[in-house]
């Protein structure tokens, strides 16, 4: 097993990707590794391993669900079990249940949910939902806010859409452009405008922002938005997809003391496999289909695999104090980070964070494009030169694992750190 390095088998897997895919892969972010992406064949605990025999040490893990770290034993046995016994049915199995009691015993907010299979998923059934319940057309979201794929949230988006210059899709009527708002996020005068002058359903909101890298609220941002959605009679939705279960076990709302109406969630809940989630307050889920008249269905919604290994996944995490061993890795990566002799700053949240060169702070989505990306993938490509995989664009985070929690694998990374950190 070899640290790092070219990857002439993957190369070749590369050119015949170009072939039958668009840009070569099926989801953007990952036509982002330079000089072009290695192939995955494994994963286990901390680390990935490549089809050329290659090692890095994962701060990417999926972008978001693999809190755990590659293959965890428990979560896999858990996952075999269910799949010795079927994995579709058609019906409902106890797995939900066991799902759904587990997210609402801690997440206040949350008192019922609706299953689907991505953020995606989630967020647009939540767009529909909060536009059925309060019987208004407008939603608001905040530029760099990434909410997934769907045609209500590609406008200003973040992530991918950001890093490949379309931030505002091509395909998307004029009619829906028209419904959705855009603030920048942390501004909550915009918010207030908006609110007293336009008939807004809901206020979507990243509590953190982990798709323009890594962007805290302000102190009075999240409470503030709170207040002003209640005082125009507009929902409030937490996407929690990325800081649900992450940033601690009540999500970014119980990090931060706000509670939302509708809350989003996705990649933890379903312990690495397909999952999203639309959770709130009992008389606002109703609504969805069938005992109310906001349509949501899916094939796949609550597949008994993903609900399996969510449960597991969140067994662990209040088992084994994870959030906290995540949280104590992430600072001294990120405190290695702040030793880069090169101006930067670093922004991180718990175990979620990122490094922008060439700027001193970044409160907004503006303020992140201003960073030197092309320094970020400098250093993206001499980290991975040196073993390690951070994501291979500036408008994403790093997150750690319970994985990370050792310290062999830390001091690896800060060795990789040190030898990144010339030729940016
Ligand atoms: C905050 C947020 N919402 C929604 C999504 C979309 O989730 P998915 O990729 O599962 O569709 C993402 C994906 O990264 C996300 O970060
Ligand atoms: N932050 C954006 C994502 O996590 C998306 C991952 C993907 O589309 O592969």
């Amino acid at each position: 097993m070899v640290k790092g390095g070219t990857s002439i088998l993957s190369e070749n897997i590369w050119k015949d990707a170009l072939k039958y895919f668009a840009g070569g892969v099926n989801s953007p972010v990952r036509a982002a590794v330079k000089p072009s992406p290695f192939y995955s064949l494994s994963g286990k605990g901390a680390y990935i391993y490549t089809e050329d025999n290659k090692r890095y040490i994962d701060y990417v893990l999926g972008y978001g669900p693999l809190i755990l770290g590659h293959e965890n034993e428990y979560v896999k046995n858990k996952v075999i079990e269910q799949i010795e016994k079927g994995w579709i049915f058609g019906t409902p199995s106890k797995s939900e249940v066991e799902l759904a009691k587990k997210i609402t015993s801690h997440m206040n907010s949350v008192e019922k949910i609706r299953f689907v299979n991505s953020g995606t998923e989630a967020t647009m059934n939540a767009i529909r939902l909060a536009r059925g319940f309060t019987k208004r057309e407008k939603i608001l979201k905040f530029n760099g806010n990434y909410h997934g794929a769907h045609d209500y949230a590609l406008i200003d988006a973040g992530s991918a859409a950001t890093e490949f210059g379309v931030p505002d899709s091509e395909g998307i009527p004029k009619e829906v452009l028209n419904t959705v708002v855009i603030c920048e996020y942390n501004d909550l005068n915009c918010v207030e405008k908006k609110l007293k002058t336009e008939e807004i359903a809901g206020v979507i909101v990243e509590p953190v922002m982990g798709n323009m890298g890594v962007v805290p609220p302000n102190e009075n941002f999240l409470k503030g938005l709170r207040e002003l959605t209640r005082t125009y009679n507009s929902l409030l939705i937490f996407d929690e997809v990325i800081t649900g279960f992450r940033l601690s076990l009540a999500g970014a709302q119980g990090y931060y003391g706000v509670s939302a109406d509708i809350t989003t969630l996705g990649k933890i809940i379903g312990g690495g496999f397909p999952i999203g989630a639309i959770g709130g307050k009992r008389e606002i889920i109703d609504m969805f289909t069938p005992s109310g008249k906001v349509f949501n269905a899916g094939t796949f919604n609550a597949n008994p695999v993903s609900m399996t290994a969510g449960l597991a996944t969140i067994e662990v995490l209040e088992r084994e104090n994870v959030i906290e061993k995540t949280v104590s890795v992430a600072k001294s990566i990120a405190e290695e980070l702040d030793n880069i002799p090169v101006p930067h700053v670093i922004n991180r949240v718990q175990n979620m964070f990122q490094i922008f060169f060439g700027v001193s702070k970044v409160t907004n989505a503006t303020e992140a494009k201003k960073a030197n990306k092309d320094q970020y993938i400098k250093f993206h490509i001499n980290m991975l030169n040196n073993g390690v995989f951070i994501p291979p664009s500036q408008y994403e985070s790093i997150f750690t694992s319970l994985a990370h929690y050792d310290d062999y694998v830390i001091n690896e990374t800060i060795d990789a750190i040190k030898k990144s950190r010339s030729g940016i």
